[in-house]
């Protein structure tokens, strides 16, 4: 039988009080503030207040490098959490907030899907408690204060053409990319070349996400650097008195958002996503709680495990001291047969048919890149769960392909049904993460905080992206230097690269062997504290597609919400 539409059966959905779930988690309601209907804020309070409570297994929920349209992490980590409810080992479920620009572009929301997903699904797709907003106004208002400080005669003698702090919106719009600002006469501000990036893309957005909380959020603003004086000399929020200001916008967005799943279970939604141009996970502080509220921890990290699992490795468990306990590894038959080069998935158009017809051979043949990312896992002491996400047009042999390649890797092999019938349907696969998280973990970051931003790179490249090494740009040269100059050598990297090859190229599939990284860029979050190499093709600004899902979402006759999913 088919499933519903994810909106379906969102809206159908019987919710628990949301003050319920919370009690679940043993968050008394002096820690709860109401936002509506079924979404609490919860206090930064309760990291201390719940801190001597038993540490619960923390799992994060990677994949094989995905097609265009997400091979079901999300829906995997949520599915997960409810298994592990299920079978009597209380799991909160930890996810990003989606961004409105792959929401109402081509991707679509990032609640899961089918009967795992976290709800409402349609508050959590588009503005839920206005942190993204939040996130943009503190980014804009930094913007503002920076060219308003040119146009009042530039005391600090920021070098107008070295200013790196652009804005944001939590649009998909190109035509915002590159622009000119200050047009118009002299009291129309200084005339000079800028652009937007999307709101998940902000610094301010990795900061979020990263602090620990209010007075390192405020050092950290405080740290942020908008562009360099024409000795190289850098300029910080704080010398523009802006980081206070930025802090205060914040101070509502800093508190993780509870909701929670098709079958009640806690999840906390918090920061944004974009694995590829930004840090692509959940908040430290939504887990610091969570990892005190159950037994269980289920958390997310966007796109393939070469992108948001290397940074939930090397950037947040680095920030926040933690150490995972096991690591699981969504895949799916159409993104495997996709990696054996023989067929082309493109966003917004039909599948090929041929896809679904039963081809073990074809599974096997992509199956290098399932292999990697195990790797990947294992690169980091990870112990590693591959979950296959089941469709209807999967067939048994083709799991079989999956199984015998984990089995050889020694990686634990669940089917999941999760999707068409929730919890119940990831049984075995949370059977499996507990056993993997039974064993002492020998988690361990891939480089030091000492080694050079150049070893740092080559490392992530040539260990988890499978590369011979890495070229720089000119430009990326003289960054890297600034940054050494600068004292920033110290910080751990955020590689921004496609996510959809594990090279730079995303036209390579597979295991891409015989390459190099090609550095253009680099940039300093200094504030957020890592460095940020941009790779090949990269946009930091999405644009929407000829088709977009905008066009397809409405208020129907009774006034409910159509097209969203
Ligand atoms: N097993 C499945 N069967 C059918 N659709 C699925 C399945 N798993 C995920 N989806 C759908 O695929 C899309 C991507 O899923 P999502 O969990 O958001 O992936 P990711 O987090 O990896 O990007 C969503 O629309 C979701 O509803
Ligand atoms: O950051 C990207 O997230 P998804 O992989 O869930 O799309
Ligand atoms: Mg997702």
């Amino acid at each position: 039988m088919a499933v519903p539409s994810n909106l379906d059966i969102a809206q159908k959905a019987s919710l628990k009080p949301i003050e319920d779930v919370a009690g679940a988690m043993g968050l008394g309601s002096h820690l709860l503030e109401p936002y509506g209907r079924n979404v609490m804020k919860i206090s930064l309070d309760a990291i201390e207040e719940l801190a001597d409570r038993p540490r619960a297994k923390y799992v994060v929920v990677s994949a094989i490098t995905p097609t265009p349209l997400g091979e079901g992490k999300t829906t995997t980590t949520v599915g997960l959490g409810q298994g592990l409810t299920r079978i009597g080992k209380p799991a909160v479920v930890a996810i990003r907030q989606a961004s409105m620009g792959p929401a109402l572009g081509i991707k679509g929301g990032a609640a899961g899907g089918g009967y795992s997903q976290v709800l409402p699904m349609e508050k959590l797709n588009l503005h839920l408690t206005g942190d993204m907003h939040a996130v943009t106004a503190a980014h804009n208002q930094l913007a503002a204060m920076v060219d308003s400080h040119l146009f009042h005669g530039n005391q600090l003698g920021l070098d107008p053409d070295n200013i790196t702090w652009r804005r944001v919106l939590d649009v998909n719009d190109r035509a915002l990319r590159n622009i000119v600002i200050g047009l118009g006469g002299r009291a129309d501000g200084v005339t000079r070349q800028t652009g937007f990036d999307i709101t998940a893309a902000s610094e301010v957005m990795a900061t979020l996400a990263l602090t620990t909380g209010l007075d390192d959020l405020r050092s950290r603003l405080g740290r942020i650097v908008v562009g360099y004086t024409h000795d190289g000399e850098p300029v910080t929020a704080e010398a523009l008195r802006a980081a206070g200001v930025m802090t205060v916008l914040l101070r509502e967005a800093i508190k993780p958002n509870l909701l929670q799943t098709c079958e009640n279970t806690p999840a906390l939604v918090h920061c944004g996503p974009f694995g590829n141009i930004a840090t692509g996970n959940s908040s430290v502080v939504a887990d610091l709680i969570a990892l005190h509220a159950g037994e269980f921890v289920v958390t997310e990290a966007g796109f393939g495990a070469d992108m948001g699992a290397e940074r939930f490795f090397n950037i947040k468990c680095r920030t926040s001291g933690q150490a995972p306990d096991a690591g699981v590894v969504v895949a799916t038959v159409r993104a495997l047969k996709a990696h054996s080069g023989k067929y082309r998935i493109v966003a917004g158009r039909p599948l090929p048919p041929e896809l679904f017809d039963e081809n073990p051979d074809d599974v096997a043949t992509g199956a290098a890149n399932l292999r990697k990312q195990i790797d990947n896992m294992r690169l980091h002491g990870v112990s590693p769960v591959v979950a296959i996400n089941a469709f209807p047009t999967d067939h048994r042999s083709e799991y079989r392909v999956i199984e015998e390649i984990a089995a050889e890797m020694g990686a634990r092999c669940a089917v999941s049904t999760h999707f068409a019938e929730g919890g119940a349907g990831a049984a075995e696969l949370a059977e499996a993460v507990a056993e993997a998280a039974a064993e002492p973990s020998q988690f361990r970051l891939l480089y030091p905080d000492e080694a050079t931003l150049p070893e740092k790179i080559e490392t992530i490249a040539t260990k988890v992206y499978g590369a011979d090494g890495v070229t720089y740009s000119p430009q990326a040269k003289a960054s890297l230097e600034t940054y050494r100059k600068a004292g920033f050598g110290q910080l751990p990297i955020c590689m921004a690269k496609t996510h959809l090859s594990l090279s730079s190229d995303p036209t390579l599939k597979g295991a891409p062997t015989g390459w190099t990284l090609p550095v253009r860029e680099v940039r300093a979050s200094v504030g957020a504290g890592f460095v940020y190499p941009i790779c090949g093709e990269m946009r930091t600004m999405p644009g929407l597609g000829s088709d977009p899902a905008a066009a397809h979402i409405d208020i129907d006759e009774h006034g409910q919400t159509v097209g969203l999913f």
